[in-house]
């Protein structure tokens, strides 16, 4: 005999009535299909959070299930694009007839990369950590894209303080008016001659960026490229010697506190018209057991802040 089940989201009386934000699920293991600018639609495995809100105030609830599949429909029969997730955003929206009308995915993974080296033209993987969130809210759709670009840094003052034990040492071992100059040269080649180096440290800048809503497709490559790019000393993938020199020499060339790594990006971000933008730049001092942080963001009205 059939048995109808009780369904206590429709029927039952709520605890207490009240309009809430966001309900829905954290933590959801989703493999998808990720398609972005440039490369081929790549597998990834995210943890995905998909929330409605619930503005009818005596409901009790709202019917997770119904989120859960509209993005196993993403997972098994789409790829992520801007367009999908606007169609399962709308799905979140239409299976929720009366009780919400905002919803929200977002998706944390790493995007596994090809990148090149540096001079000797071997290519290996990296992985970026991404963070997309895509939402509705009463018909408008918006997107946002947050990486995570792992580099180098090399500090300023480190590297004056250590260019003066250099000097101090050129001073003590030439004394002499007369040098000879292949007898520097090779000086300059012994740890005596390059008696101090000045520390770096691994580097992370966190940044966000709000996407153009009628965006048709992602540019992740283009956003790290640009941040590469403008910090110069991205953390490499296979390294051979020529590499780790040119490495060495990109150090030497950029040296930056957080502050100016913060101003680069910020430069960066003011030139690509993003509505609007976030950055943390993370120093994991390796002088200190602290780390050292700068925060900016471009300031727009009811917008990010720092
Ligand atoms: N709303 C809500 N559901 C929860 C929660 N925790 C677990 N669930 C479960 O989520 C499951 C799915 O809910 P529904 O989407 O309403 O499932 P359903 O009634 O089979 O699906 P429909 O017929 O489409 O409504 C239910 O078994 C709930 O018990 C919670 O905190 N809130």
């Amino acid at each position: 005999m059939q048995t109808t089940m009780p369904d206590i989201a429709d029927t039952a009386p709520a605890l207490r009535t009240g309009k809430l934000d966001w309900v829905g699920m954290g933590e959801i293991e989703l493999p998808f299909i990720f398609e972005s600018r440039n490369i081929a639609p790549v597998n990834v495995v995210a943890k995905a959070r998909a929330f409605v809100n619930l503005h009818k105030e005596d409901a009790k609830g709202i019917h997770m299930s119904r989120l859960f599949l509209a993005l196993d429909t993403l997972s098994t029969e789409q790829q992520v694009n801007p367009q999908t997730l606007a169609q399962a955003l709308d799905t979140f929206i239409s299976s929720h007839d009366d009780l919400s009308d905002q919803a929200q995915i977002e998706f944390k993974f790493e995007l596994p990369l090809r990148r090149e080296s540096l001079l000797s033209g071997k290519v290996g993987w990296k992985n970026y950590p991404i963070h997309l969130i895509a939402k509705i809210n009463q018909g408008v759709l918006s997107f946002e894209l947050m990486v995570d670009v792992t580099y180098s840094s090399t500090c300023p003052c480190s590297a004056a303080l250590a260019r003066q034990l250099i000097q101090h040492a050129f001073d003590e071992k030439f004394a002499e008016q007369q040098i000879d100059k292949q007898t520097v040269l090779n000086w300059l080649g012994t740890t005596e001659g390059i008696v101090a180096t000045p520390h770096s440290q691994r580097s992370i800048a966190n940044v966000k960026v709000k996407l153009d809503n009628a965006l048709t497709s992602f540019d992740v490559v283009g956003l790290i490229d640009a941040l590469e790019g403008e910090l110069k000393t991205p953390v490499q993938a296979a390294v051979k010697r020529e590499d780790e020199q040119e490495f060495a020499r990109l150090n030497g060339q950029n040296l930056m506190f957080c502050e100016d790594a913060a101003r680069k990006i910020k430069g960066l971000l003011e030139e690509q018209e993003y509505a609007d933008y976030w950055l943390q730049i993370n120093h994991y001092e390796s002088l200190h057991a602290h780390d050292a942080v700068a925060i900016a963001v471009k300031g727009v009205a009811g917008g990010y802040t720092a």
